[in-house]
Formats: C-alpha cells, sequence, structure tokens
C-alpha cells in the first residue's frame, strides 16, 4: 500500500502518513505542522531528527522539515509562525507512474484570525515521493479581499554522517548575513562551504542548485519561488541550550533552509503562488 495512515493513540484522527514509493524509498509526514520526519532513499535515512524531539504537538518538531509560514525568525508571531504548530488535514493521497503524492491543506480558521497576521488564506502542501527524489511544494492562495505578504522557509535538516566532512556547493559568491557575528554584507569565497562553528547564516538571492556532499553521499536542492537558502547549525554551544536537542547530535546535521525570507512574498486578493523545493539523493554507496 502506497500510503498508509497511522491514528492517534485514542484512535480519533489520522496522526501521520507513511508514502512507500519505488526502490524501498519512503517518507514519513505528521499532520502537526505538515512536517516530514522521515525520508529514505537509496537505502539511507536522509533527514535527520533529535531523538529528543517531541511529536506530541507539544512544540515544533526538531528535526525533517519542519515548515516556515508565514514569518520567518522573530516577530509579531510565535518565532517561524504558525504553520508547523498547527494541524493540518489530510487533504488526498495517490499513486502516481514514478511514485506517491499526498496533500495536505490549512486554511485561516478563528485563531489565525486573531493573530497578528490575521488574513483569510488556504494552503496546499504536497509531497511527492520517487525512487531518488523527495519534492516539497507550499501552494499559498490568497482568499481575503486584501493584500498580504509572507516569509515562508522549508527548514531542512539533513543528516550527514560528520558536519567535519559534509560541504555545501552553489553559494560561492552570494551575499550573506551572518547572524551569529552580526554582519549582512559578506560575500563567499568558498566553492565548498563547511561548518565548524555555530553557524547561523542566510544567503540571499542564491542562483541555482545548492548541494550537500558528505563522503560518498550527495543531496541537491532544486528551488522554485524560493529565493534565499539559509544554513545553520547550532553547534555544542547552542545545542546545550535545546530541551529537544541532544548535546551531542550536532556533528549529525545540516539545516540547509529553502526560502524567501530576507524579502518577502505579496499575494493580492485571489492570487496564488507555489513555492518548493526537490531533492535529489545521489548515492555513490548504497547501505541498505
Ligand atoms: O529553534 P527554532 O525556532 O526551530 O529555530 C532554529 C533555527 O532556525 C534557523 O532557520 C534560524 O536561522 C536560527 O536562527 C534558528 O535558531
Amino acid at each position: 500500500m502506497p500510503v498508509q495512515k497511522f491514528h492517534s493513540a485514542d484512535g480519533s484522527k489520522v496522526e501521520r502518513v507513511v508514502l512507500s514509493g519505488p526502490e524501498g524509498s519512503s517518507a514519513e509526514v505528521y499532520l502537526f505542522g505538515a512536517t516530514v520526519t522521515s525520508w529514505r532513499s537509496g537505502g539511507r535515512e536522509r533527514l535527520f531528527v533529535s531523538s529528543l524531539a517531541k511529536l506530541d504537538g507539544s512544540k515544533p518538531v526538531r528535526g525533517g522539515i519542519p515548515l516556515v509560514f508565514p514569518q520567518f525568525g522573530p516577530g509579531d508571531l510565535p518565532q517561524h509562525g504558525f504553520a508547523r504548530t498547527r494541524r493540518w488535514t489530510l487533504f488526498s493521497a495517490e499513486e502516481h507512474g514514478q511514485g506517491v503524492v499526498v496533500n495536505l491543506q490549512l486554511k485561516d480558521d478563528a485563531d489565525t484570525r486573531a493573530s497578528k497576521w490575521p488574513f483569510k488564506f488556504d494552503l496546499l502542501y504536497t509531497i511527492d515521493l520517487t525512487a531518488t527524489t523527495l519534492s516539497t511544494v507550499l501552494r499559498i492562495e490568497n482568499v481575503d479581499s486584501q493584500p498580504f505578504s509572507f516569509t515562508s522557509l522549508m527548514h531542512t535538516y539533513l543528516r550527514v554522517s560528520d558536519i567535519a566532512t559534509t560541504a555545501v556547493g552553489g553559494l560561492k559568491g552570494v551575499v550573506y548575513a551572518d547572524k551569529v557575528k552580526g554582519t549582512s554584507d559578506q560575500v563567499e569565497q568558498r566553492d565548498e562551504v563547511t561548518v565548524a562553528a555555530n553557524e547561523d547564516r542566510v544567503y540571499t538571492n542564491v542562483p541555482g542548485i545548492v548541494t550537500v556532499t558528505d563522503g560518498g553521499e550527495k543531496i541537491s536542492i532544486r528551488r522554485f519561488n524560493y529565493k534565499d537558502i539559509v544554513l545553520w547549525n547550532p553547534w555544542a554551544e547552542k545545542a546545550a541550550e535545546m530541551s529537544d536537542f541532544a548535546n551531542e547530535e550536532y556533528p549529525q546535521m545540516i539545516c540547509v533552509e529553502a526560502g524567501t525570507v530576507a524579502g518577502s512574498i505579496s499575494l493580492s486578493p485571489g492570487q496564488t503562488i507555489s513555492c518548493g523545493q526537490i531533492l535529489t539523493a545521489e548515492s555513490t554507496s548504497a547501505n541498505i
């Protein structure tokens, strides 16, 4: 069965779905936050989820792909907006020629309309799995009678075997803001960006494909309507401040987050936009 539904302990609602694709590929998605918590391809888990992550809806999931909308970072709303902490609806799930696709939906409700972002919206989140790709696309529709603006991002926690041998390509020549150092106009000089400390950077207007290599493994990130890339690893010092992240886990992950966060996206009444990423796993060594 390509899509399996798992219910909450009391059996009253679907808690998560598991997609089974070709060649042993799979993905798991929680309806809480529409959070993808697992993506297996080429016999490997490609996403990192902390062993201390809360999966009971008590806080955003520390790992996988939390969805940031309508606000990146701190601001009028809670950090990273409300999409990652709302319960989404399972809209549809079906097999297609090359894999399986699931659509989740989130609409405004009394709580969101009472928030500092009070607009009427309709979100459709499409998670599409093939043997080697996971595509996540967020379609945002303005169903209000007034325009609105937002920032959004897919906060992807990639699992790596060792941060010391992990390199991110595709950022050379890109201007970035360094949130740790407090600078905003540096230009990346490196072909391969490595991380060896607490890093929190926003690369703006990234032009093409971004790659993450880790030993013989490579993930390519293709984006559309998402201009920026956030690079984040908490390292030991920030890890110690997070109750839902084990101290020793930071070498096993890197967040490479596709989004539009340096500027915002505006939609007029009736307008829609689809923003997303396609992650492709290219293994040179399968380990099933
Ligand atoms: O702890 P949170 O809210 O999930 O955020 C984690 C990190 O998310 C990153 O996207 C931000 O750039 C960081 O500043 C932030 O610390």
